[in-house]
């Protein structure tokens, strides 16, 4: 008997960032938008903890215990007092090291399927919990939907969407780390003083009406500048996807993934046929948002 769970991708159509606390972490104000690229985590009896990984950036993923995946079932089995005894194949779909959670996701998919294989039945609040110490994107990668997360990211309130939003998605050539982008991010803040992160009145009332042209006037990312400091040439994939018709362009999340918020999916598909042609990019994906989060399939 196995379980598998599909989990997606997420985009930050608003992430403004704090000053950074003493524990390291920054307060956030995160408004993510979960969309279809999807990761497939699949949980089997095994005589011990095992990961295995496919797909296009497979070699980039670890497949010992600092996975996402395998601390999650590990977690799990502690909280319950068993062995986690598993093998966690994840079929790989979405970017690695992209600022669109694909670890995060993993870790989410992990501890539904591992939850559906023992039978531990633990309750939605202990399952966000454990999400929380994995990671501060792994709640939303449960909940998927939108969601506002506050604190580093993962205390959630989920959010009204009025409709689909269509994306296009330009991968890197090379990764960017997360802690690398927020320390970038505290240099180029030195001698600033950083307000408060707060929720755009304007972001939420976009996402609430489904309104594609009032969310490309809103979003917003204070990631965005150190994200192009570390990886100046992003610049040229987002003035490529502009000038090809997109409402707007930002960096996802940490980055280097960039994201183009387009009209509906014809224009989407005309989008990244001009990304694919401009050569700023590693490779070019469509997707729409929003959607569930990690569901057994
Ligand atoms: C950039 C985002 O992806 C936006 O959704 C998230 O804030 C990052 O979430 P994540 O990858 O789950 O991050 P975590 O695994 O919790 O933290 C990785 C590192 O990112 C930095 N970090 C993360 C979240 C946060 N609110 N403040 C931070 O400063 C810290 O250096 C931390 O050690
Ligand atoms: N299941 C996993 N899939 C991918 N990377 C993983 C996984 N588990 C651990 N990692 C490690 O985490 C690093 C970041 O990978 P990930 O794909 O989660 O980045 P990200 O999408 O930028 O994250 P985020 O958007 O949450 O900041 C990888 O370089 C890898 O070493």
């Amino acid at each position: 008997m196995s379980v598998t769970v599909r989990v997606p991708a997420k985009v930050n159509v608003q992430l403004a960032v704090g000053a950074a606390r003493p524990d390291g972490f920054h307060d956030l104000a995160n408004v993510f938008l979960a969309v279809g690229l999807y990761d497939e985590v699949t949980a089997t009896p095994a005589e011990e903890l095992r990961i295995t990984c496919a797909g296009p950036d497979a070699g980039q993923v670890p497949l010992d215990r600092t996975n996402l995946a395998a601390r999650a079932a590990l977690a799990l089995a502690e909280r319950y007092g068993r062995e986690p005894a598993v093998h966690l194949h994840i079929a790989k779909d979405i970017p690695v090291a992209g600022g669109m959670a694909g670890g995060s996701a993993d870790g989410a998919a992990a501890l539904v399927a591992c939850d559906a294989l023992w039978g531990t039945h633990a309750s939605r609040a202990e399952l966000l919990d454990i999400c929380a110490e994995l990671g501060s994107d792994v709640p939303f990668s449960l909940v998927g939907g939108a969601a506002l997360g506050t604190g580093r990211g993962e205390k959630l309130t989920p959010l009204e969407v009025g409709g689909t939003f269509h994306w296009v998605f330009a991968m890197a050539e090379r990764g960017l780390s997360t802690p690398a982008v927020f320390r970038e991010f505290d240099r180029l803040a030195e001698g600033r003083d950083i307000p408060e992160p707060v929720a755009s009145d304007d972001v939420l009332d976009a996402l609430a009406k489904g309104d594609a042209d009032a969310l490309a006037a809103a979003v917003t990312n204070d990631l965005q500048p150190a994200a192009l400091s570390l990886y100046p040439e992003l610049s040229a994939t987002l003035a490529a996807g502009e000038a090809a018709g997109a409402l707007t362009s930002l960096v996802s999340g940490s980055g280097p993934t960039t994201a183009f918020l387009v009209r509906d999916s014809a224009s989407a598909d005309a989008v990244a046929e001009a990304l694919r042609a401009s050569g700023t990019c590693r490779s070019v994906r469509v997707a729409a948002g929003a959607v569930a989060g990690a569901t057994v399939v």
